[in-house]
Protein backbone atom coordinates (compact mmCIF):
# COMPACT_ATOMS: atom_id res chain seq x y z
CA UNK A 1 0.00 0.00 0.00
CA UNK A 2 1.07 3.54 -0.50
CA UNK A 3 1.56 6.85 1.17
CA UNK A 4 4.04 5.19 3.86
CA UNK A 5 4.90 8.47 4.70
CA UNK A 6 1.90 9.88 6.79
CA UNK A 7 0.35 6.49 8.06
CA UNK A 8 1.74 4.76 11.72
CA UNK A 9 4.70 1.98 11.63
CA UNK A 10 6.03 -0.50 13.82
CA UNK A 11 8.57 1.97 15.20
CA UNK A 12 5.65 4.66 16.52
CA UNK A 13 3.91 1.79 18.29
CA UNK A 14 6.12 1.13 20.97
CA UNK A 15 3.46 1.87 22.89
CA UNK A 16 0.13 2.55 23.18
CA UNK A 17 -4.02 1.83 23.02
CA UNK A 18 -5.25 0.63 20.05
CA UNK A 19 -8.86 -0.25 19.74
CA UNK A 20 -9.07 -3.34 16.87
CA UNK A 21 -12.27 -2.69 14.72
CA UNK A 22 -12.11 -6.26 12.96
CA UNK A 23 -14.76 -6.23 10.05
CA UNK A 24 -15.95 -7.56 6.96
CA UNK A 25 -16.78 -4.11 5.99
CA UNK A 26 -18.67 -5.76 2.69
CA UNK A 27 -18.67 -2.48 2.93
CA UNK A 28 -17.51 0.08 5.42
CA UNK A 29 -20.09 2.43 6.46
CA UNK A 30 -21.26 5.70 8.77
CA UNK A 31 -21.50 2.48 11.57
CA UNK A 32 -18.59 1.84 11.94
CA UNK A 33 -17.25 5.26 12.33
CA UNK A 34 -19.86 5.86 14.99
CA UNK A 35 -18.55 3.01 17.07
CA UNK A 36 -15.07 3.39 16.36
CA UNK A 37 -15.61 7.11 17.31
CA UNK A 38 -17.44 5.97 20.60
CA UNK A 39 -15.29 4.03 21.39
CA UNK A 40 -12.03 5.94 20.80
CA UNK A 41 -13.31 8.63 23.02
CA UNK A 42 -14.81 6.34 25.75
CA UNK A 43 -11.70 4.21 25.91
CA UNK A 44 -9.45 7.23 25.37
CA UNK A 45 -7.40 5.12 22.87
CA UNK A 46 -4.74 6.29 20.72
CA UNK A 47 -5.84 4.74 17.61
CA UNK A 48 -8.87 2.58 16.45
CA UNK A 49 -7.79 0.08 13.61
CA UNK A 50 -10.26 -0.84 10.98
CA UNK A 51 -8.91 -4.75 10.62
CA UNK A 52 -10.26 -5.84 6.97
CA UNK A 53 -10.76 -9.62 7.24
CA UNK A 54 -9.26 -11.67 4.51
CA UNK A 55 -12.38 -13.69 5.01
CA UNK A 56 -14.84 -13.78 8.15
CA UNK A 57 -14.88 -18.38 8.56
CA UNK A 58 -18.49 -17.76 9.40
CA UNK A 59 -19.56 -15.91 6.02
CA UNK A 60 -20.22 -17.48 3.20
CA UNK A 61 -17.38 -16.21 0.40
CA UNK A 62 -19.55 -16.25 -2.17
CA UNK A 63 -21.30 -12.94 -0.93
CA UNK A 64 -18.40 -11.18 0.01
CA UNK A 65 -16.68 -8.33 -1.99
CA UNK A 66 -13.04 -8.80 -2.61
CA UNK A 67 -10.17 -7.53 0.06
CA UNK A 68 -9.05 -4.51 -2.09
CA UNK A 69 -12.44 -3.47 -2.60
CA UNK A 70 -13.44 -3.86 1.16
CA UNK A 71 -10.45 -1.91 2.16
CA UNK A 72 -11.00 0.73 -0.47
CA UNK A 73 -14.56 1.17 1.45
CA UNK A 74 -12.51 1.56 4.82
CA UNK A 75 -10.41 3.90 3.12
CA UNK A 76 -13.02 6.33 1.99
CA UNK A 77 -14.15 6.98 5.24
CA UNK A 78 -11.49 7.07 7.85
CA UNK A 79 -8.94 10.04 8.44
CA UNK A 80 -6.06 8.08 8.58
CA UNK A 81 -4.99 9.64 11.94
CA UNK A 82 -7.46 8.61 14.68
CA UNK A 83 -9.17 6.45 12.73
CA UNK A 84 -6.94 3.83 10.57
CA UNK A 85 -7.55 1.34 7.85
CA UNK A 86 -5.27 -1.59 8.19
CA UNK A 87 -4.79 -5.40 6.05
CA UNK A 88 -2.30 -6.77 8.61
CA UNK A 89 -4.71 -9.79 9.31
CA UNK A 90 -3.87 -10.84 5.88
CA UNK A 91 -0.23 -9.95 6.49
CA UNK A 92 0.08 -12.17 9.08
CA UNK A 93 -2.09 -14.61 7.37
CA UNK A 94 -4.74 -15.26 10.22
CA UNK A 95 -8.61 -15.17 10.03
CA UNK A 96 -9.38 -16.23 13.44
CA UNK A 97 -9.44 -13.65 15.86
CA UNK A 98 -7.29 -15.70 18.79
CA UNK A 99 -4.65 -16.42 16.65
CA UNK A 100 -5.00 -12.74 14.97
CA UNK A 101 -4.30 -11.34 18.92
CA UNK A 102 -1.61 -13.47 19.52
CA UNK A 103 0.66 -12.47 16.70
CA UNK A 104 -0.26 -8.94 17.32
CA UNK A 105 0.63 -8.97 21.01
CA UNK A 106 4.00 -10.79 19.85
CA UNK A 107 4.65 -8.09 17.13
CA UNK A 108 3.66 -5.07 19.16
CA UNK A 109 3.98 -6.22 22.85
CA UNK A 110 4.43 -2.42 24.00
CA UNK A 111 0.98 -1.89 22.77
CA UNK A 112 -2.65 -2.16 24.74
CA UNK A 113 -5.11 -3.76 22.34
CA UNK A 114 -8.82 -3.55 22.93
CA UNK A 115 -11.02 -5.81 20.95
CA UNK A 116 -14.41 -3.52 19.90
CA UNK A 117 -17.18 -5.24 18.51
CA UNK A 118 -20.79 -4.26 18.13
CA UNK A 119 -23.94 -6.60 20.04
CA UNK A 120 -24.42 -8.85 17.29
CA UNK A 121 -20.33 -9.98 17.46
CA UNK A 122 -20.23 -10.28 21.46
CA UNK A 123 -24.11 -12.53 21.02
CA UNK A 124 -21.77 -14.85 18.28
CA UNK A 125 -18.28 -14.82 20.20
CA UNK A 126 -19.23 -18.85 21.78
CA UNK A 127 -19.44 -19.97 18.48
CA UNK A 128 -15.30 -18.56 17.37
CA UNK A 129 -12.20 -20.71 17.39
CA UNK A 130 -10.93 -20.11 21.38
CA UNK A 131 -13.22 -17.48 22.51
CA UNK A 132 -12.22 -18.17 25.87
CA UNK A 133 -9.08 -18.05 25.30
CA UNK A 134 -9.42 -15.02 23.28
CA UNK A 135 -11.43 -12.68 26.35
CA UNK A 136 -8.21 -14.21 28.52
CA UNK A 137 -5.80 -12.63 26.02
CA UNK A 138 -7.33 -8.80 25.13
CA UNK A 139 -10.15 -6.38 27.19
CA UNK A 140 -13.58 -5.78 24.91
CA UNK A 141 -15.59 -2.70 24.38
CA UNK A 142 -19.05 -4.43 23.14
CA UNK A 143 -20.95 -1.17 21.22
CA UNK A 144 -24.66 -1.49 21.39
CA UNK A 145 -26.68 -2.27 18.14
CA UNK A 146 -30.47 -2.60 17.41
CA UNK A 147 -32.28 -5.53 18.38
CA UNK A 148 -29.03 -7.35 19.49
CA UNK A 149 -28.57 -5.92 22.77
CA UNK A 150 -30.43 -7.88 24.79
CA UNK A 151 -29.27 -11.39 22.90
CA UNK A 152 -25.73 -10.15 23.49
CA UNK A 153 -25.89 -9.24 27.31
CA UNK A 154 -28.19 -11.85 28.22
CA UNK A 155 -26.39 -14.98 26.23
CA UNK A 156 -23.31 -17.14 26.57
CA UNK A 157 -20.53 -14.56 26.47
CA UNK A 158 -22.59 -12.25 28.69
CA UNK A 159 -23.29 -14.68 30.85
CA UNK A 160 -19.29 -16.56 31.57
CA UNK A 161 -17.98 -13.07 31.74
CA UNK A 162 -20.51 -11.20 34.13
CA UNK A 163 -18.10 -10.84 36.53
CA UNK A 164 -15.46 -9.43 35.17
CA UNK A 165 -17.75 -6.85 33.10
CA UNK A 166 -16.86 -3.28 34.23
CA UNK A 167 -19.12 0.00 34.06
CA UNK A 168 -18.79 2.09 31.07
CA UNK A 169 -18.55 5.31 33.49
CA UNK A 170 -15.17 3.20 34.04
CA UNK A 171 -14.36 2.60 30.45
CA UNK A 172 -11.38 4.67 30.49
CA UNK A 173 -9.30 2.43 32.29
CA UNK A 174 -10.42 -0.89 29.62
CA UNK A 175 -7.35 -0.79 27.99
CA UNK A 176 -4.71 -0.87 31.09
CA UNK A 177 -6.69 -3.83 33.12
CA UNK A 178 -5.37 -7.35 32.72
CA UNK A 179 -8.40 -9.30 30.63
CA UNK A 180 -10.67 -11.27 31.50
CA UNK A 181 -12.18 -7.79 30.84
CA UNK A 182 -14.95 -6.01 29.51
CA UNK A 183 -18.04 -3.35 29.54
CA UNK A 184 -20.70 -2.44 27.30
CA UNK A 185 -20.85 1.24 26.24
CA UNK A 186 -24.25 2.13 26.13
CA UNK A 187 -24.85 5.27 23.77
CA UNK A 188 -26.55 6.42 20.30
CA UNK A 189 -27.37 3.28 18.23
CA UNK A 190 -27.42 3.34 14.02
CA UNK A 191 -29.44 1.00 12.35
CA UNK A 192 -27.02 0.59 9.49
CA UNK A 193 -25.72 -2.35 8.18
CA UNK A 194 -23.25 -3.50 5.11
CA UNK A 195 -26.68 -6.14 4.65
CA UNK A 196 -28.76 -3.26 4.39
CA UNK A 197 -26.26 -0.94 1.95
CA UNK A 198 -25.63 -4.61 -0.59
CA UNK A 199 -29.16 -5.28 -0.56
CA UNK A 200 -30.16 -1.66 -1.96
CA UNK A 201 -27.49 -2.13 -4.78
CA UNK A 202 -24.79 -0.03 -2.97
CA UNK A 203 -21.54 -2.51 -2.80
CA UNK A 204 -20.43 -6.18 -4.08
CA UNK A 205 -19.69 -5.15 -7.93
CA UNK A 206 -16.44 -7.12 -7.49
CA UNK A 207 -14.55 -4.79 -9.57
CA UNK A 208 -13.75 -1.73 -7.46
CA UNK A 209 -10.20 -0.15 -7.78
CA UNK A 210 -7.55 -0.08 -5.05
CA UNK A 211 -6.38 3.47 -5.02
CA UNK A 212 -3.06 4.07 -3.49
CA UNK A 213 -3.73 5.72 0.15
CA UNK A 214 -2.09 7.49 3.01
CA UNK A 215 -4.58 6.64 5.20
CA UNK A 216 -3.62 3.19 5.87
CA UNK A 217 -1.67 1.04 8.66
CA UNK A 218 0.60 -1.78 6.76
CA UNK A 219 1.67 -3.34 10.01
CA UNK A 220 5.07 -3.10 8.43
CA UNK A 221 8.10 -2.23 10.68
CA UNK A 222 9.82 1.11 9.80
N1 LIG B 1 -24.55 -0.09 13.02
C1 LIG B 1 -23.67 -0.66 13.85
N2 LIG B 1 -23.72 -0.46 15.18
C2 LIG B 1 -22.84 -1.07 16.02
N3 LIG B 1 -21.84 -1.90 15.61
C3 LIG B 1 -21.75 -2.13 14.29
C4 LIG B 1 -22.65 -1.53 13.35
N4 LIG B 1 -22.29 -1.94 12.11
C5 LIG B 1 -21.25 -2.76 12.26
N5 LIG B 1 -20.91 -2.89 13.56
C6 LIG B 1 -19.82 -3.68 14.12
O1 LIG B 1 -18.66 -3.47 13.33
C7 LIG B 1 -17.92 -4.68 13.19
C8 LIG B 1 -17.75 -5.03 11.72
O2 LIG B 1 -19.05 -5.16 11.18
P1 LIG B 1 -19.33 -5.68 9.68
O3 LIG B 1 -18.22 -5.26 8.79
O4 LIG B 1 -19.72 -7.09 9.72
O5 LIG B 1 -20.61 -4.78 9.30
P2 LIG B 1 -22.12 -5.22 9.30
O6 LIG B 1 -22.90 -4.00 8.97
O7 LIG B 1 -22.47 -5.93 10.56
O8 LIG B 1 -22.12 -6.25 8.08
P3 LIG B 1 -23.19 -7.32 7.60
O9 LIG B 1 -24.54 -6.65 7.57
O10 LIG B 1 -22.70 -7.71 6.25
O11 LIG B 1 -23.13 -8.46 8.60
C9 LIG B 1 -18.70 -5.75 13.97
O12 LIG B 1 -18.16 -5.81 15.28
C10 LIG B 1 -20.10 -5.16 14.01
O13 LIG B 1 -20.83 -5.62 15.14
O1 LIG C 1 -12.23 -16.05 15.18
C1 LIG C 1 -13.36 -16.42 14.83
O2 LIG C 1 -13.74 -17.60 14.95
C2 LIG C 1 -14.30 -15.39 14.25
C3 LIG C 1 -15.59 -15.74 13.85
C4 LIG C 1 -16.41 -14.76 13.33
C5 LIG C 1 -15.96 -13.44 13.20
N1 LIG C 1 -14.70 -13.16 13.61
C6 LIG C 1 -14.19 -11.78 13.46
O3 LIG C 1 -15.16 -10.86 13.88
C7 LIG C 1 -14.95 -9.63 13.20
C8 LIG C 1 -16.28 -9.13 12.69
O4 LIG C 1 -16.63 -9.92 11.59
P1 LIG C 1 -17.81 -9.46 10.61
O5 LIG C 1 -17.69 -10.34 9.41
O6 LIG C 1 -19.07 -9.69 11.38
O7 LIG C 1 -17.56 -8.03 10.30
C9 LIG C 1 -13.92 -9.91 12.11
O8 LIG C 1 -12.65 -9.44 12.54
C10 LIG C 1 -13.91 -11.42 12.02
O9 LIG C 1 -12.68 -11.99 11.62
C11 LIG C 1 -13.88 -14.09 14.11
Amino acid sequence: MGGQDSIPTAGDLRRGRIGLLGGSFNPAHEGHVAVALRALRALRLDQVWFMVSPGNPMKAASSMAPFAQRLQSVLQLVDGHKLVATDIEARLGTRYTVDTILKLQKRFPRVRFVWLTGADGFATLPRWKGWRQLVHRVPLAVMPRPGQNNRALHGTAGHYLAHWRIPARRAALLADLIPPVWTFLPGRQNGISATSIRQNGGFGSGNGPLAPSGRSHSGERS
